[in-house]
């Protein structure tokens, strides 16, 4: 697998948010730390999907930056991703892999060991580990496992750890010391009044 970047920007594509303002914002200031995942909402057309995809895979190139595409392989297969990320209501991780190749990226959900290292069984190259803390981004979401939860999980498998969920960069340092590799964030880059310099303090908090 390519070198992971330790800062996943997953795009917010809610009404009244500029998912490529910023990842223009971004991507100057992390280049190829960070992890850009086009992540659209259920209710959106694949070819809206392939279209912000599109847009984005070119927008990383210069820098270097991984693009990565949730949930819709089929979109991460059209544009060229790196790859994808799959969660309980996606396909299963080993065929998530089959679909995607052996070389490509492949991220899962999990919140507990077990599934954990199922999901790294099945041929996931990282995780995706929460909620860690509180959000609205997302509806319906599990309670949060806070930094122990991703101890857990980060202790019982060999892949990168990415914690998400109410991420800001003054919770990264107690999930680092935890385990995580690195975080995802929606919120704290899409709400950010000035996103370049919430990338640049989430990158601060991540590789001090
Ligand atoms: C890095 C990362 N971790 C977790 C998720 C959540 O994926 P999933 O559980 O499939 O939920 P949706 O994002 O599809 O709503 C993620 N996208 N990225
Ligand atoms: C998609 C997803 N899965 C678990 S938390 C989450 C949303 C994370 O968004 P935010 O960084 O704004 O809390
Ligand atoms: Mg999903």
């Amino acid at each position: 697998m390519p070198s992971l970047g330790r800062l996943h920007l997953i795009t917010d594509t809610r009404p009244g948010r500029d998912p490529l303002a910023v990842l223009r914002a971004a991507l100057p200031v992390a280049r190829a730390e960070l992890v850009v995942q086009v992540r659209v909402t259920d209710d959106a057309t694949d070819r809206e999907a392939y279209d912000l995809a599109r847009r984005a895979v070119a927008l990383c190139a210069p820098y270097g930056a991984m693009c990565l595409v949730n949930d819709r392989l089929h979109v991460a297969l059209a544009v060229g991703a790196a790859g994808g990320h799959v969660g309980a209501d996606d396909l299963p991780v080993a065929a998530a892999r089959r679909v995607l190749g052996p070389t490509a990226v492949l991220g899962a959900t999990a919140r507990a060991p077990g599934p954990a290292a199922e999901a790294v069984a099945g041929g996931a190259s990282y995780l995706g580990v929460g909620p860690c803390h509180a959000t609205d981004t997302k509806a319906g979401l599990p309670d949060p496992i806070g930094p122990e939860g991703v101890r857990a999980v980060a202790g019982a498998v060999a892949v990168p750890v990415i914690a998400i969920g109410g991420v800001t960069a003054a919770a990264v340092p107690a999930l680092r010391a935890a385990g995580a590799y690195g975080v995802a964030v929606v919120g704290a880059l899409s709400a950010a009044a000035d996103p370049a310099r919430a990338t640049a303090e989430l990158l601060g908090a991540l590789t001090c």
